[in-house]
């Protein structure tokens, strides 16, 4: 047993998965042997979700089929869109809204079962995952929409996984730059590694606990602003910036004088820009561009090159898709929700990968309190 101590176990390998790699020296990211550019420029959210969940590209039937099951889950029961709907009258964080969404969802999930077998069967967690992949853009859009007052808009079957959120968003089907801009975005955070959340996901699940639990585990993970929670600050950040006196520089060196990180910067394994960074900055300009308005995208390149000659740190996936998603007109607090609808692609691919050869994951700490001492009874403290 080696005594060294990993903290946040940096570089610890503690699986094996043919599901996405990432070359941190590269800047190079592949999804079952895809080039993350070659994906985003030509394939589908749902034609990744079965790359990921099936291990090979599909045929037209089989995407169409596949599409077809998913979409035809997207309805909640109605008792989960009551929840939806109390969690946006209380005003309760996105984030938080979804996390209880997804475990309500288990309630009324006919393959939901807790016996070890029943958890680790691989076709009812296809079939669970299906549908919690299907019903989180319901949820979300519902919960949006309550919250600013209006009713929810019911899912259409006739719209890709993409198109139909922002429908049941804006009540109104997007154009096709929106439509396209999106579907590529969640092909984007469909999957990267053992992220901080995957990671989650794949310790509940490695208990033998259920597809629910470890979904669920993960968009809490998510949510922290080391992780996910980055997009949603680093738009407040350009926000202040553009409300403020300061040129993007003079508020960076501010944060970093003040001891704070600069949202979108930095990353666990990347050393250098994150591909996926370098394909949303694309998005963002161009998106400005059509616009008339450059200020997102030249405000958050000017940070970027000051944070690459100040700190040496360059941008992650946080930090261009939320200009791009500002600039769509969603919502800051549902940038993070809508990586964790993308995400759960690859929460449950991994999940399916654990259960095939699971082994409980349980790291040890070094013990560093004290030993030895004496106990006191209560009464003589
Ligand atoms: C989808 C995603 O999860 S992508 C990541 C999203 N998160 C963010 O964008 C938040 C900002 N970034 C960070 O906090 C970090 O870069 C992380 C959490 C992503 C990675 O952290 P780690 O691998 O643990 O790196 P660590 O925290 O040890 O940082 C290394 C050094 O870089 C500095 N650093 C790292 N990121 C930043 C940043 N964004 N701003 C300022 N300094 C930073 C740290 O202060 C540290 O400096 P030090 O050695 O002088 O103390
Ligand atoms: O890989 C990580 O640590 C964080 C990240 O970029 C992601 O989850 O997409």
């Amino acid at each position: 047993m080696s005594d060294e101590l990993k903290r946040g176990l940096e570089g610890v390998l503690v699986a094996e998965s043919e599901l996405s790699h990432i070359d941190g020296d590269e800047g190079r990211l592949i999804y079952r042997g895809y080039e993350i550019e070659d994906l985003a420029r030509d394939a589908t959210y749902e034609e990744v979700l079965y790359l990921l969940w099936h291990g090979e590209l599909p045929e037209r039937d089989e995407l169409k089929a596949f599409s077809t099951s998913m979409a035809e889950e997207r309805e909640l029961d109605d008792v989960v869109l009551d929840t939806v709907r109390d969690l946006a009258e209380a005003d309760e964080n996105p984030m938080a809204a979804l996390r209880t969404v997804v475990s309500h969802l288990s309630a009324f999930d006919e393959d939901t079962t807790f016996d070890a077998e029943g958890v680790t069967d691989r076709e009812a967690n296809v079939r669970k995952g299906r549908r919690i992949t299907a019903k989180i853009p319901t949820a979300l859009a519902a919960f949006n929409r309550v919250r600013n007052g209006n009713e929810p808009v019911s899912p259409r079957e006739d719209l890709s996984h993409a198109a139909n959120f922002l429908y049941m968003l804006n009540d109104e089907e997007p154009d096709d730059v929106l439509a396209e801009t999106f579907d590529m975005a969640l092909v984007l955070h469909a999957d990267h590694g053992l992220n901080a959340s995957t990671f989650s996901a794949m310790v509940t699940a490695s208990t033998l606990s259920d597809l629910h639990s470890a979904v669920t585990s993960a968009v809490g993970t998510l949510a922290g602003s080391l992780h996910g929670g980055a997009n949603q600050n680093v738009m407040k950040m350009l926000k202040e910036i553009d409300d403020s006196d300061l040129d993007p520089k003079e508020w960076v060196d501010t944060a970093l004088d003040e001891g704070r990180r600069v949202a979108g910067f930095g990353h666990r394994v990347y050393n250098v820009k994150d591909p996926r960074a370098k394909i949303l900055g694309e998005k963002s300009e161009e998106l400005g561009e059509a616009a008339g308005d450059r200020r997102w995208y030249e405000m958050s390149a000017a940070i970027e090159e000051y944070m690459g000659e100040t700190k040496g740190l360059a941008p992650n996936v946080d930090f261009y898709s939320a200009s791009t998603y500002y600039q769509m007109g969603i919502p800051i607090d549902i940038y993070t929700p809508i990586f964790a609808m993308s995400r759960a692609g690859g929460w449950i691919a991994h999940v399916l990968e654990q259960y095939e050869d699971n082994r409980l994951i349980r790291p040890r700490a070094r013990y560093v309190g004290d030993e030895d001492l004496e106990f006191v009874p209560l009464d003589e403290r």
